[in-house]
């Protein structure tokens, strides 16, 4: 057994695939986590099942009713006697991820986890970050924010890099590796991928994830946003972070050192681990998955990524170069373009293509990353822009 204390968590996003997760880990360790807050989107019958099961003493929703909600979960609980704090609205997370729980677990998707990111940051609590977006965005006001070890990455290629530097020297590394499963499309040419449908999109190879995730997993952009995200999680220059392609994703990541060792993390293609992780840091929790069985015969592969049919982390490289609000402005263009890609608005290969005309529209003097307000204005005008070029593709 470790030594973990109690510790008491804000999920934010408890109702997607980062939240039902997080859940499933708390519920396997009662000991060692109790539920302080649950803040999830529109999925209220989902939300008041949680409320109910683990008796949270604030739910939040993004949408909905307050008194849809609060009925909601008298039906799921069928005892009178819990009445949790309810808040819904457009800053019920922000709310609850300021509201002092030891660990806040931003599981939303997108750059509206920055307010609740900087929140939490603020409120002193552990920040178990799987909603890249927000760091990506904030770039170094959410580093500014934080105090040495307050972030801990939940996103799995992260939290194997942070696994592999554990006890080590930064001083001692020479690259980050960060592994791609490659998505669906992998080994198709530009040409090939002109006709792929959203559901082909969404078809991930490894991973059950939301919708942005997994087709930003497909057009390469997660890739190009975790570039960045290693950047400024790790400080490590863009030039010593490489790309491989592993499709089964078993080694989530790796460090290599000066002297030409190599250390990677290995584990099944699951998120329980990192989460744990996530919720439990520096302490490791027993039994959160099954680990590598290494009494069956399996291949891994690796190979290059193909830069010329997957651009996006090759644009992600740039605009993380670039600094300042250009990787607010990818992020941006890229979350309007692939919400455009479902509403049949937008081919696949389109989607690339305009966030790469959003970000060469941007002009460097006109934005201000050293405020929020600032990087949320580069924000909305990138969408503006990308709604401009998605209304020309009609
Ligand atoms: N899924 C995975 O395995 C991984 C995910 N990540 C990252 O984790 C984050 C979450 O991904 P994932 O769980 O897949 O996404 P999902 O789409 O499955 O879940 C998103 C969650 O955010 C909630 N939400 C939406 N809007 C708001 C809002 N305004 N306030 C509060 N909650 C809101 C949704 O609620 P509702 O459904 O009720 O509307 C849902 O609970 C992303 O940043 C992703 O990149 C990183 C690595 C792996
Ligand atoms: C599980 C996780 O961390 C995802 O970000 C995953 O990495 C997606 O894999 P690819 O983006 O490599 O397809
Ligand atoms: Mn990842």
């Amino acid at each position: 057994m470790g030594g973990v204390t109690h510790r008491t968590v804000a999920l934010l996003g408890s109702t997607g695939s980062i939240g039902t997760q997080a859940l499933e880990v708390m519920a396997a360790h009662p000991d060692r986590f109790s539920v302080a807050a649950l803040a999830g989107g529109g999925n209220l019958a989902l939300l008041a099942q949680q409320a109910a099961a683990t008796r949270a003493p604030v739910v939040a929703a993004a949408y909905g009713d307050a008194d849809a909600l609060r009925a909601a979960i008298a039906d799921a609980t069928g005892d009178p006697g819990y009445r949790p704090e309810v808040l819904v609205g457009h800053d019920a997370a922000t709310t609850v991820a300021g509201g002092g729980a030891d660990v806040v677990l931003n599981g939303i998707t997108g750059s509206i986890g920055l307010a609740p990111t900087l929140a939490a940051l603020a409120a002193g609590s552990t920040l178990a970050l799987a909603n890249k977006e927000s760091l990506i965005v904030g770039g170094p006001l959410v580093k500014a924010a934080a105090r040495p070890g307050q972030i801990v990455p939940v996103d799995s290629e992260h939290s194997a890099i942070a696994q592999c530097l554990r006890g080590g020297r930064a001083d001692e590394v020479r690259r980050l590796v960060v592994t791609a499963s490659g998505g669906p499309f992998r080994g198709r040419s530009r040409a090939e991928l002109a006709d792929v449908t959203p559901a082909q999109a969404l078809a991930h190879p490894n991973f059950s994830m939301g919708r942005v995730i997994t087709t930003n997993s497909a057009t390469l952009v997660n890739k190009g946003l975790e570039v960045i995200e290693a950047h400024l999680l790790f400080d490590v220059p863009f030039e010593r972070i490489d790309v491989v392609v592993h499709p089964q994703q078993q080694i989530h990541s790796m460090v290599e050192f000066r002297d030409g060792s190599t250390i990677a993390q290995l584990g099944p293609p699951r998120m329980l681990v990192p989460i744990g992780l996530g919720l439990s840091w520096p302490e490791r929790l027993d039994d959160v998955d099954v680990p590598c069985d290494w009494s069956r015969a399996q291949s891994w592969d690796f190979h290059p990524l193909d830069d010329e049919a997957f651009p996006a982390v090759r644009l992600a490289r740039q605009v993380g170069e670039a600094g300042g609000t250009f990787p607010a402005v990818y992020n941006a263009a890229n979350e309007v373009a692939v919400d455009a890609f479902h509403e049949g608005a937008l081919s696949f290969v389109a989607i690339v293509d305009t966030v790469e005309q959003v970000v060469a529209a941007h002009d460097a003097g006109a934005g201000d990353a050293s405020s929020v307000e600032g990087v949320l204005a580069a924000d909305a005008w990138a969408r503006a822009a990308a709604r401009d070029l998605v209304l020309a593709a009609r």
